[in-house]
């Protein structure tokens, strides 16, 4: 997740927070009426900006297999997000195929390609993750002008489920309609900007028959077809609207109109825990080991649905109320329900938090989010993962070779659990359930505040 230029200062000072607060949204003032309008004609510009504007180049081919999209290397270092493609045990890469220059996409397409999150424009006073470069071969087929039955069974589905969970700074819940489960922008009070990401703004928004307050997602189609991330966009629908976990950011369903696609998403009043972090620096053992058991549970929960995150990293996890976190962004996830023991050899995430695997080009399974599991619960205590280097092939050495070395203010246990974590052979990894029972987690526990 990317922020805004704006939250560039509210990083460097740390404090993260809402003008939009639940409560205040819970009545439309006249003035926040005016702010919606504004708002509006400001949605309504941008996006007619994009639509106008012709579609971007914003991959080459790479003399290998895959296509490599650039954006600028992240700050203070650059991330790789590198893809080649998700196999059946047997590589394709598969070249770009632009085949639409239409303002629609289809959402419901059953190819399971995964697509890149270029970033065309790059701007130095964004995050680390907006500076990434993606290495990934793409097939677009973008020509259906509709979301067909099975993406409006897909909406139903989630609204259906939205009804079932209510966040603690609400009380009210998404009401889901029994009729036809639309919603549209009319249907919401749009507040302040949370947060820009490469498609788009987050709006905190309030639906206002409810009261209830969401993430509004704004992506706009034309940037969703040049940036070839229908598919993407597709998947991560697919994944995050079948999940609900307390520790898991839900996703209670989606909409569009002639222009934008909207994603309405369970609001984490904290933001990203990478900007939490990144104002203290580093955190210390207790508040760790409160998001690594939290994570924890929430991958054994993915994983016990045969789903890979592949992209656990702190820009990635939300924080909501009474620092409980949310697993976020399943645009890299993979689904294996047909067939759990299929291996995959996409190359995908970030490259401080890629596992050895992948490196490798080695067959992958879900033990990779546990290699990254490794990696955060290192960057939560030191501020850094452990193997960043500015030359992101002394990472990939670093990575391979696991050169892992602790600040001396690691305690034993943390150095314990993270070592167990990062194994190079995925199979000696230690498995989420004993992660919960390490001696890490059993000594910081009664501080927990819960
Ligand atoms: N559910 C949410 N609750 C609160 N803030 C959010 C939520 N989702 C996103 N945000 C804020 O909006 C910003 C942009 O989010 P977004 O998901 O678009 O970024 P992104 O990860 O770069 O997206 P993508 O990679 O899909 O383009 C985030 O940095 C975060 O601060």
């Amino acid at each position: 997740m990317s922020p805004t230029n704006n939250e560039a200062s509210v990083r460097s000072t740390g404090s993260v927070t809402s003008e939009l607060s639940p409560l205040s949204m819970m009545g439309s003032t006249p003035s926040s009426s005016y702010q919606l309008k504004k708002i509006e004609s400001r949605l309504e510009l941008l996006s007619q900006t994009l639509s106008k504007s012709s579609m971007r180049l914003v991959s080459e081919k790479s003399n290998s297999s895959a296509t490599i999209i650039t954006g600028l290397s992240r700050k203070p270092l650059s991330r790789i997000h590198l893809s080649n493609v998700d196999t059946n045990n047997s590589r394709v890469s598969k070249p770009i195929s632009k085949s639409s220059s239409s303002n629609t996409i289809n959402i419901t397409s059953t190819s399971t390609n995964i697509n890149p999150n270029p970033n065309p424009n790059p701007n130095p006073n964004q995050s680390r993750k907006s500076k990434d470069i993606h290495l990934s071969p793409i097939s677009v087929s973008s020509t259906s002008s509709a979301v067909t039955p099975s993406s409006t069974m897909l909406l139903r589905k989630s609204i259906t489920n939205t009804a079932s969970t209510t966040p603690a700074t609400t009380t009210n819940s998404l009401p889901s309609s029994s009729t036809n489960c639309k919603y549209s922008l009319q249907d919401f009070e749009l507040g302040r900007i949370l947060g820009k990401g490469k498609l788009g703004k987050v709006y905190c928004a309030k639906h206002l028959q409810s009261g209830y307050i969401v993430a509004l997602k704004v992506m706009t189609k034309q940037d969703l077809i040049d940036l070839k991330l229908e598919k993407n966009l597709r998947r991560e629908i697919e994944i995050q609207s079948q999940l609900i976990h307390p520790n898991i950011s839900r996703l209670y369903g989606y909409f569009y109109d002639h222009k934008n696609v909207y994603l309405i998403l369970e609001y984490s009043i904290g933001g990203e825990l990478y900007n939490h972090l990144k104002s203290v620096k580093k955190f210390d053992n207790i508040k760790s080991s409160y998001y690594i058991q939290q994570v924890t549970q929430a991958l054994i929960y993915l994983h016990s649905k045969n789903i890979i995150h592949r992209d656990i990293k702190p820009e990635n996890i939300l924080v909501s109320d009474n620092n409980i976190i949310k697993l976020s962004d399943f645009g890299w996830s993979v689904s294996s329900q047909t067939n759990p023991s299929k291996k995959r050899l996409t190359i995908c995430g970030t490259l401080d938090y890629l596992p050895p695997e992948m490196i490798e080009s080695q067959l992958h399974d879900q033990q990779v989010d546990i290699w990254s599991l490794g990696i955060l619960c290192y960057e939560l205590l030191v501020g850094k993962p452990p193997f960043e280097e500015i030359d992101k092939n002394r990472t990939y050495k670093r990575i391979v070779k696991i050169d892992l070395n602790f600040p001396h203010y690691i305690d034993y246990e943390a150095r314990d659990l993270i070592t167990k974590l990062l194994q190079k052979n995925p199979r000696l990894r230690l498995p989420l359930n004993k992660v919960l029972e390490h001696p890490w987690i059993l000594k910081y526990k009664p501080f927990w505040p819960i």
